[in-house]
């Protein structure tokens, strides 16, 4: 079927019938399915109508399906002879995985909101590295928990690139596509300071802000430095208990973010909780330092100021933070789009803080996931 992604072998058909436009498949685990003949045509996985190279689609749209000469099951797979002459032949299994009418089946982790108490999960360097379960645990943690830790890693520069390479290309941003948090002479950013840093997203002046972060630690000895995290989910959703209009202003007021220096200025007007249409909670954009001027009407300000105040007290309430300490050769993950991250004041007379860290795309590591899926 040019399919790279496994389908259940076990399946066989046992029966077909033509109804009208439609065939109504019947398989061996008694399951029935009816599949209109326009997507069947469609959906034919013969070298015409898939590249059978690239796997992709080279039917074109139709308006009206050619009609049927013979829908028959041979050795329980279905075979279509259409009036055209076109023959084509679907394995059961991929067609029980195609149900119209019956969710797509992904092996994706859905987000899970943090409850407290939170303790993230850990792997072992040794483990991801080693591809299979470990990376697979990895990356399942991080899409479901939107954090996760690695541990025993080696004292090296560019690790992090390493790692971040086997998931996908690493997101170039205006701070370059990896960057180091050390403090630095001339801050173009309050990371390469040594200042605390409230919970943040970065980047919620992009359109679209990196999805994930990798942060590597090389060296954490200075006095201070512990880092802090959140769960964007879980406290918009005490938000939203606590308070349904604070919620919703932060959820349909959009804002200015903005980021500037000598050779940037980028922003974006988008609200602080992006919430979907079914009411779940899609993405959290906070960093106080990078809002713009709030541009609202005068009814708008004060209200608006109650309710991200009433957030950023919900955000920073012990019982919604989680604090780590990072050690050389830990690295963690964050989804940016949901948890926020800070740190405490470090003072670098007492010793070196050194983190190199770089973003990823969602979407890679979806990728991996369903790769290494593909192997059981
Ligand atoms: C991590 N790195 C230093 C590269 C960027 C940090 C970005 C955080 C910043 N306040 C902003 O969102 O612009
Ligand atoms: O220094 C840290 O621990 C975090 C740095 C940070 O917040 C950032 O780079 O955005």
């Amino acid at each position: 079927m040019h399919e790279l992604a496994p389908w259940p072998q076990h399946l066989t058909l046992t029966d077909v019938f033509a109804e009208g436009l439609r065939l109504s498949l019947v398989w061996n685990n008694g399951d029935r399915g009816q599949f209109p003949l326009l997507w069947l045509r469609d959906h034919c996985a013969c070298d015409q109508c898939r590249h059978p190279l690239t796997r992709e689609r080279l039917v074109t749209p139709m308006a009206a399906v050619p009609g049927l000469d013979e829908a028959r099951i041979e050795h329980g797979q279905l075979h279509l002879d259409w009036q055209d002459g076109h023959h084509s032949r679907f394995a059961a299994g991929w067609l029980h995985q195609r149900r119209p009418g019956e969710a797509a089946i992904d092996s994706l982790p859905r987000p899970v909101a943090w409850q407290t108490p939170f303790s993230p999960q850990h792997v072992r360097h040794a483990d991801l590295v080693a591809g299979g379960n470990g990376e697979k645990a990895w990356i399942t943690a991080l899409l479901r928990d939107g954090l996760v830790l690695l541990d025993e890693g080696p004292l090296e520069l560019e690790e992090v690139s390493r790692l971040a390479r086997r998931i996908g290309p690493l997101k170039a941003t205006n701070f370059g596509a990896r960057f180091d948090v050390i403090s630095k002479p001339n801050p173009n950013n309050a990371a390469y300071t040594s200042i605390a840093l409230a919970l943040h997203t970065d980047l919620p002046n992009w359109r679209q802000p990196p999805d994930m972060q990798l942060l590597y630690c090389l060296k954490n000895d200075a006095e201070g430095g512990g880092s802090i995290f959140a769960d964007g989910i879980q406290v918009a959703e005490a938000l939203r208990a606590a308070n349904p209009d604070h919620f919703q202003l932060l959820a349909e007021t959009a804002i200015d973010f903005r980021f500037q220096d000598e050779e940037h200025d980028i922003g974006v007007r988008e609200p602080v909780i992006d919430v979907g249409t079914d009411g779940r909670i899609r993405e959290i954009r906070f960093n106080n330092w990078i809002r713009d001027t709030l541009h609202l009407s005068a009814d708008l300000i004060t209200s608006w100021y109650e309710a991200y105040h009433h957030f950023w007290t919900l955000l920073h309430a012990p019982q919604h933070q989680i604090a780590l300490d990072l050690r050389p050769g830990q690295m963690v993950a964050f989804d940016n789009r949901r948890v926020l991250h800070g740190r405490e004041a470090f003072d670098p007379t007492t010793g070196e803080r050194h983190l190199q860290g770089t973003y990823l795309d969602r979407d890679m590591l979806e990728s991996r996931l369903r790769v290494l899926a593909r192997k059981g």
